[in-house]
């Protein structure tokens, strides 16, 4: 769950670019990356770390040009190395830069193929140096000095035929003008819209509605599962279904917590589908243990707030919040290692004793995936003078790896892998726990737009979408990306023997 940007304007776009990468930075916080297209020549800065950090007014003033795509990386695949930040370039055909949201599930094949048969070079192990290779092979074997709209979008419809996964992508084709797409499932997100101005109406995509909120753009609609905008270099704006069988199954944890409360996703509100997350998951308290004994509802903060106000609503329980977050300290969950992530909650989170002592307290969280969160916070609510920690989550339990841009690669590093909920319960120690039930989320998704019969519920019951992973390749996966592994590969330094490679100032 990266978070990608693409603007075509009538003045510089740096600036809208930056602003939407930092609205969209709880996508991705290990890396970020600009190009912008002046005239034919590109200018790109990317490197580890934060927007703010990235990028500095040198930078800024050098990012020149009235078209550019932007990427805040949070990785799935290969290295954690400055030299697989976003967006990636590749000269021929026409020289072409792409950020990806999302993982190829049949990255290893493709680069085989792109090897053997495309006589293509992929530099290092990310799988969205992948994707930009398959792209720009799709337009090269076009054979065309020129080309149109057509042509672009023949080639999504190439990529969609040879790449399986989850992908949502903006490239930025020099001299042409600017291409977004999604992978057939719709698995990942991205919206697109439109800012009028007195010389002519500009034009953004993004992963998220923030982002082109920040800017002033209006938001016109999601792309369909399969379709492609193309955003040429005036702003004209053309769109196309390129896949065969699009089938609509968006990431239901973009509700649960990877998306900002304030998007409208697949014509969602985030905001509300997670209220109604609260509702129902009140709704299976009550059902099922009315004779509680809870004193007061604490959120824990930031993703859980907007669900357990309205939980605690239906209750009729007070909510209050019992835990301060540390603005500054990033979500502990996209955080790359396991140390770093248990370091991060009790420097996040700290409790107000006098909501805790003596009381009976129901612990709301959006959702127990490591169960780092969880351990943690039910410890601070005992040391903070709670009577009873009762823990609510208003997601099922996480049992099955994730493999379309959510680093969860690990069967064995999720708590509820193999455990019954009582054997959870035990492991994080809380008193009673209580999880939302698959359908019942599923409901509270749907209420937001009917239309869709199907999410990716595959973290929860383990339906992988596409069809095409097996044990075999989870296994692999497990081997490759588990924490240990990864911690072998990057180092402390990130990968330091992966030298930047990088053909664009
Ligand atoms: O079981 P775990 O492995 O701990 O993962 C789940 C926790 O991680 C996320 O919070 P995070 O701190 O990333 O972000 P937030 O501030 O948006 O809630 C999520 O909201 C849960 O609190
Ligand atoms: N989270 C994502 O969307 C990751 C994109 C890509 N697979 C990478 O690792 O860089
Ligand atoms: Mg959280």
């Amino acid at each position: 769950m990266c978070g990608i940007v693409g603007i075509v304007a009538k003045t510089n776009v740096n600036q809208s670019i930056y602003d939407a990468l930092t609205v969209l930075q709880h996508r991705g916080q290990d890396a970020a990356g600009i190009v912008t297209s002046d005239e034919g020549r590109l200018h790109l800065r990317k490197d580890n770390g934060l927007v703010k950090d990235v990028f500095h007014t040198r930078h800024m003033i050098k990012l020149k040009g009235f078209m550019g795509i932007g990427h805040v990386r949070y990785p799935t695949a290969g290295h954690s190395t400055s030299a697989e930040a976003q967006p990636f370039y590749v000269n021929s055909p026409y020289g072409i830069t792409l950020a990806h949201n999302g993982n190829l599930t049949n990255a290893d094949e493709l680069k085989r193929e792109l090897f053997a048969s495309d006589l293509r070079h992929i530099n290092t192990g990310s799988d969205s140096e992948v994707l930009l290779n398959i792209l720009a092979h799709e337009l090269q074997q076009l054979g065309k000095m020129r080309i149109d709209e057509n042509d672009i979008f023949a080639a999504v419809a190439g990529v969609h035929r040879r790449c399986k996964g989850g992908y949502a992508a903006v490239a930025m084709i020099t001299g042409y003008g600017i291409v977004a797409f999604r992978d057939p499932h719709g698995i990942r997100p991205v919206v697109f819209g439109v800012r009028e101005t007195s010389n002519g109406p500009e034009c953004m995509v993004a992963s998220e509605s923030v982002a082109l909120d920040v800017s002033g753009f209006d938001l016109i609609r999601d792309l369909e599962p399969g379709e492609a905008v193309f955003i040429d270099r005036d702003a004209n704006l053309y769109t196309r279904q390129c896949a065969e069988k699009p089938v609509t199954s968006p990431c239901i944890f973009e509700l649960v917590y990877l998306a900002r409360p304030d998007s409208i996703m697949d014509r969602i509100s985030v905001y509300k589908a997670r209220m109604r997350m609260g509702e129902t998951l009140a709704e299976k308290i009550l059902r099922e243990w009315p004779d509680h004994d809870i004193d007061v509802v604490i959120p824990i903060p930031d993703t859980s707030r907007t669900g357990a106000l309205e939980l605690a609503n239906i209750l009729g329980i007070k909510y209050r919040e019992g835990f301060v977050k540390n603005r500054y300290i990033g979500r502990t969950f996209i955080m790359p290692g396991q140390k770093m992530r248990k370091k991060s909650v009790r420097q996040k989170l700290n409790a107000i004793d006098m909501e805790f002592r003596g009381k009976n307290v129901l612990l709301i969280d959006d959702s127990i995936v490591r169960g780092t969160t969880s351990q943690q916070i039910i410890q601070m609510a005992r040391e903070a003078g709670a009577n009873k920690v009762y823990f609510a989550s208003a997601a099922p339990p996480v049992r099955y790896p994730n493999v379309y841009g959510i680093d969860m690669p690990s069967a064995n590093e999720l708590v509820a892998h193999g455990r019954t909920v009582e054997q959870v319960r035990e492991l994080i120690g809380a008193d009673r726990l209580i999880f939302q039930e698959l359908e019942d989320l599923i409901a509270a998704a749907r209420e937001g737009n009917p239309r869709i019969d199907n999410f990716d519920c595959s973290v929860f019951d383990g339906r992988y979408v596409t069809g095409d992973v097996d044990e075999a390749y989870l296994n692999a996966l497990e081997e490759r990306r588990n924490d240990a592994a990864k911690e072998a590969a990057d180092g402390k330094e990130g990968a330091p023997d992966i030298l930047d490679l990088r053909n664009s100032a």
